[in-house]
């Protein structure tokens, strides 16, 4: 399928790397913007460029009907799930353009930041799980993986109105957690807020893993206020959008007796901020007492 024009020119007129929401890092490491190539090529080479398989106008039509839901299982549960968000074959383009991301050696060991009980951060590992930031210096490798990116970067703040989503900047990661039980413990993604110079207010993540089976392990758990708990599969297609400042989360072991990449967990997540900063951590907000 092509790239329609109209997506392609917006594209390319607008680099997709723009500043670090976060100036250090809080869960993954922060954005790092190499260089917006190629998608910021005069629209002159845009023939050279190969083709995603994803449909951005489809991906626009899908967002904009489920806008509605969105906005209010935001408000009234803090999350929202759709299953499948893209077409199966797009899904397995994504996840074969991640696997090459990959084999370019462009993924990490993954950590994270705790703070004791005396105030201190310390960094941990997360066993088994690795990341990626793709940018646009990853398009001719992963354009399907860029033009999802794009598309929900451009197209979702403005959609989901009374939110305060912001498009002006982003944070991506692509994380694989590798089978034999890797885990991602309990966490808010933005826990600390403006004081850490981090103003993430939505979290979106879709699943790569088109072949999931049950028994596969790596649910997203969500924690709700009240005690309940919401495990979502990590099945491909699936999208989740969750507030980054209030919803405690993990992720369960990943195909605890499980070997070989088949097995291995791929996650695609972006955070986008709010400009309004009174947003963030709002007293009042049911999760309040959970973060
Ligand atoms: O992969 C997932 O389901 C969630 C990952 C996560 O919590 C994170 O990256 O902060
Ligand atoms: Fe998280």
């Amino acid at each position: 399928m092509l790239f329609p024009s109209s997506v392609l020119s917006r594209a390319l007129s607008r680099p997709i790397i723009s500043r670090p929401i976060i100036s250090r890092p809080i869960i993954s490491r922060p954005l790092i913007s190499r260089c917006a190539l190629p998608l910021s090529r005069p629209l002159s080479s845009a023939s050279s460029l190969p083709a995603p398989l994803l449909d951005p106008a489809l991906l626009l039509s899908r967002l904009s009907s489920l806008a509605p839901a969105i906005s209010s299982s935001l408000r009234s549960d803090g999350y929202y799930t759709a299953e499948p968000i893209l077409p199966p074959p797009v899904i397995r383009a994504m996840r074969a353009q991640s696997i090459a991301l990959r084999a370019e050696g462009r993924f990490e060991a993954s950590y994270s930041e705790a703070i004791g009980p005396d105030g201190a951060k310390r960094r941990f590992d997360k066993e088994g799980v690795f990341a990626c930031e793709p940018d646009g210096g990853d398009y001719e490798t992963a354009p399907d993986l860029l033009a999802y990116m794009s598309t929900v970067i451009t197209e979702l703040p403005p959609l989901l109105e009374g939110c305060g989503i912001s498009g002006a900047a982003f944070n991506a990661k692509l994380a694989v957690t590798s089978p034999g039980g890797s885990v991602y413990p309990l966490h808010v993604d933005n826990p600390e807020g403006v004081a850490a110079g981090d103003t993430r207010k939505l979290t979106a993540i879709v699943y790569l893993n088109p072949d999931r089976g049950d028994g596969d392990g790596g649910e997203l758990r969500l924690h709700m206020p009240g005690g309940a708990t919401l495990d979502l599969p990590p099945e491909g297609g699936r999208l989740v959008l969750f507030w980054s400042d209030d919803v405690p989360h993990e992720v369960l072991p990943t195909a605890v007796g499980g070997e070989g990449e088949e097995f291995d967990r791929y996650a695609l997540t972006i955070w986008l901020p709010t400009d309004e900063l009174e947003r963030l951590h709002e007293p009042d907000s049911k999760w309040a007492g959970l973060r």
